[in-house]
């Protein structure tokens, strides 16, 4: 079965998505999310000038091949741009050698480990009152897990909190949106935010908070202290974590979990944090981790040292690594929880999908391959609308950590 043709469609039903789509001279064809947000024009670049050309012609089966002609091929391996352009070719790549065996991809990958995939929703609102309202209304909607976000008096734009409720969107403006940063004021609030909402909510219900690669090592390491009352799931991102060694101080301080990895796109990026069991969870995900090849290695990786894999799932992830992430759950031994932001009902139409939300878990389906597809008539009627993430910078104008 050889690769007959790969294109590359870019849409924007509420906002942008980078889809590849590999066809084969048997007819079977597969698709991959390449979206990477605020960057969308480098990967459809990166794809349509340097990988479709080589794809032509390849036996479209020997997925670990075209993996690592693309990464080992390359010379200038890894980063966010390359890795994500790979991913969109292997998770296509596992769609069509699904489809080929007529089976639903976790099949293919080992079968179910568990019956779903539990996930967690976002809740955020203007102040405690109102997240504490909105992680009630996703208690309602069945949710076993919730992220919580909230406005903090003095912070302008905080993380995480909506204009409206649901669908957070951060890349908002065709130039970054200048958010204000201020660690003391965040510092001082969360506590309280988490000790209302286990008053609110009560002992059992999984809370998770992102911090979202604000903070130094040792307001981490206070926050995660000042935590640990309220029982957090995962305390996620705390510091970026390009610099790995700094984990080791948080660790040392507080037992609230950690959870990072969403913007790693190598396993080099987590190896010593998976390693010395710096965290709990891996964020890696499909689409900008190099694939269901490489995220496979990871977690192959991460059960060694009980690291569970919590794959980042915001609206900017396609529902096409939606769907390939929760086969990947669905299988993998050592899981923790999903991330799942409802996509728009707009979304929604433009990729026909399988995976079902039942009771705080989903599953992928039972359609052959990863389940999902693009309608490309109705993606086409929604043109490419640039938007850049924010930046933030402190209350005296130096530029901070977004
Ligand atoms: O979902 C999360 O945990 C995020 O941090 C979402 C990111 O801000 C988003 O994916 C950036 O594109």
């Amino acid at each position: 079965m050889k690769i007959s043709a790969a294109r590359v469609i870019v849409t924007c039903p509420g906002r942008n998505f980078v889809t590849l789509k590999i066809e084969t001279d048997a007819g079977v064809y597969g698709i991959g999310d390449a979206t990477l947000n605020g960057r969308e024009k480098a990967v459809v670049a990166y794809l349509e000038e340097h990988v479709v050309p080589v794809l032509i012609g390849r036996d479209a089966a020997r997925i670990e091949d075209a993996w690592q002609y693309l990464y080992r091929g390359a010379y200038w391996r890894r980063g966010p741009v390359t890795m994500t352009a790979i991913a969109a070719v292997d998770t296509a790549l596992w769609d069509i050698k699904a489809k080929a065996a007529n089976m639903p991809l976790y099949q293919l990958l080992g079968g179910a480990s568990r019956e779903g995939v539990l996930v967690y929703g976002h809740a955020n609102g203007a102040d405690v009152e109102q997240t504490v309202d909105e992680v009630g209304r996703y208690i309602e909607m069945g949710y076993k897990a919730v992220r919580a976000q909230s406005g903090v008096p003095g912070v302008k734009g905080a993380y995480g909190v909506a204009r409206g409720t649901m669908y957070y969107e951060p890349a908002d403006s065709a130039l970054p949106t200048e958010t204000v940063w201020d660690t003391t004021a965040y510092l001082n609030f969360v506590p309280k935010l988490f000790e209302r909402l286990r008053e609110a909510h009560g002992p059992d219900i999984e809370l998770l908070h992102d911090v979202h690669h604000r903070l130094t090592p040792i307001e981490a390491a206070r926050l995660g202290k000042a935590l640990e009352p309220f029982r957090l799931f995962w305390m996620e991102d705390p510091t970026p974590a390009e610099n790995q060694e700094a984990l080791r101080l948080i660790r040392q301080h507080t037992v609230t979990p950690i959870a990072i990895g969403e913007v790693f796109n190598s396993i080099h990026d987590c190896r010593a944090l998976i390693q010395e069991q710096l965290i709990d969870y891996i964020r890696t995900s499909v689409v900008h981790a190099g694939g269901i090849t490489q995220l496979r290695r990871i977690a192959d990786l991460a059960s060694l040292y009980q690291v569970r894999a919590g794959c980042h799932g915001a609206t900017d992830l396609s529902p096409v690594t939606m769907g390939a992430a929760l086969h990947f759950d669905l299988w993998v031994p050592n899981f923790g929880v999903q991330e799942y932001m409802r996509h728009t009902a707009e979304t929604d139409a433009v990729f026909p999908h399988a995976y079902r939300f039942s009771d705080g878990y989903l599953h992928p389906g039972d359609a052959p391959g990863h389940g999902v597809d693009i309608d490309e008539a109705l993606a086409k009627k929604y043109p490419y609308d640039p938007k850049q993430l924010p930046v933030a910078r402190l209350k005296d104008g130096t530029m901070w950590n977004w």
